[in-house]
This record gives C-alpha cells, structure tokens and sequence, in this order.
C-alpha cells in the first residue's frame, strides 16, 4: 500500500505526482475529497484532455495497470494519469493498493492469454517473469507505458 501525501506548502502549479501508468494488473485507489487525480483522454481527434477524478464519498477507484493491457491483448488499456495539486490551503492524502501477481518464479510466464489469442488478432506481446516485467519498470522509472512498449512484438 502506499500513501501519497501532498503538503498545502506545494505550490499549485507543481505536478506532484508525474504522468505515469501503473504497472501491475489493478490498482485501487481512495482519495480524499480534495482531489487532484487526472486521467487522460485522447478525444476522438486525437487530442488529449486530462479529466479530473471528482472524489465521490466511499468510492474506489479501478485502475487498468500494464500488466492487465498485456494478458489481455489490448482489450483493455492502461490509464495515464498524475496528481496535481489544487489548493494551496488543504493537503491531499490518497490510498493506492496495487494488485500484481503473486508468481514469480523463472518459469511463471506472463503474456497475452492464449484464449485472447487468434489468426484474426496474433499476440501483440511476447512472454515474460515478473522479475523482467518488474526489471523493466524500475530501470524506466515511473513514464508512460513503459513495460508496455519494452514487451510488444
Ligand atoms: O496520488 C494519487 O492519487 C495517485 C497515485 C498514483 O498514481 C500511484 O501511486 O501510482
Ligand atoms: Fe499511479
């Protein structure tokens, strides 16, 4: 579980969380009602928005990880998003759980499920461990779609 917290001294220009996707399958989020969760939508001219998460009371948030748009061959996508600060007078707290597989051996392999798989849509990533899946995150950092690219075929 991690916590991020925000101080009301961060200024409110200041991104305090970069735009990043999660890696793993799902992650669970609760945020405070201060706010500050963005999620980017590519509108259909290709431009992209960054939408606030409006915190509603007892609500969790679901986000599609990397690893989740790979076993399912694209049929679901990654979210990119990042915190930004919204007020200079209240701090922010938000709860994030991430849900990642518990598998890790050398010969556990992830990928595309193979019922996801046909001659009309081949994979579109190869297999891998979770210790290269996770090598890969944390040599690139928190970016975009990291393990997402390193993987495609
Ligand atoms: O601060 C937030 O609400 C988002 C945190 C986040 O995106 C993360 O920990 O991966
Ligand atoms: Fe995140």
């Amino acid at each position: 579980m991690i916590i991020s917290f925000v101080s009301k001294t961060q200024r409110l220009t200041q991104q305090c969380v970069v735009t990043h996707t999660d890696p793993g399958a799902l992650t669970v989020l609760v945020q405070d009602d201060t706010g500050g969760l963005q999620v980017k939508h590519v509108g259909e001219n290709g431009n992209c928005y960054w939408v606030d998460v409006e915190p509603v009371p007892g609500a969790l948030v679901i986000n599609v990880g990397d690893l989740l748009q790979i076993i399912s061959n694209d049929e679901y996508k990654s979210v990119e998003h990042r915190a930004v600060v919204r007020s200079r007078d209240k701090s922010r707290v938000s709860i994030a759980v991430f849900f990642n597989p518990a598998k890790r051996g050398d010969t556990d392999f992830y990928g595309p499920l193979p019922q996801l798989i046909s001659d009309g849509k081949p994979a579109h990533y190869r297999n891998f461990t979770m210790s290269e899946f996770m090598g890969t995150f944390f040599s690139k950092q928190l970016s975009s779609k990291a393990p997402v690219d390193h993987f495609k075929l």
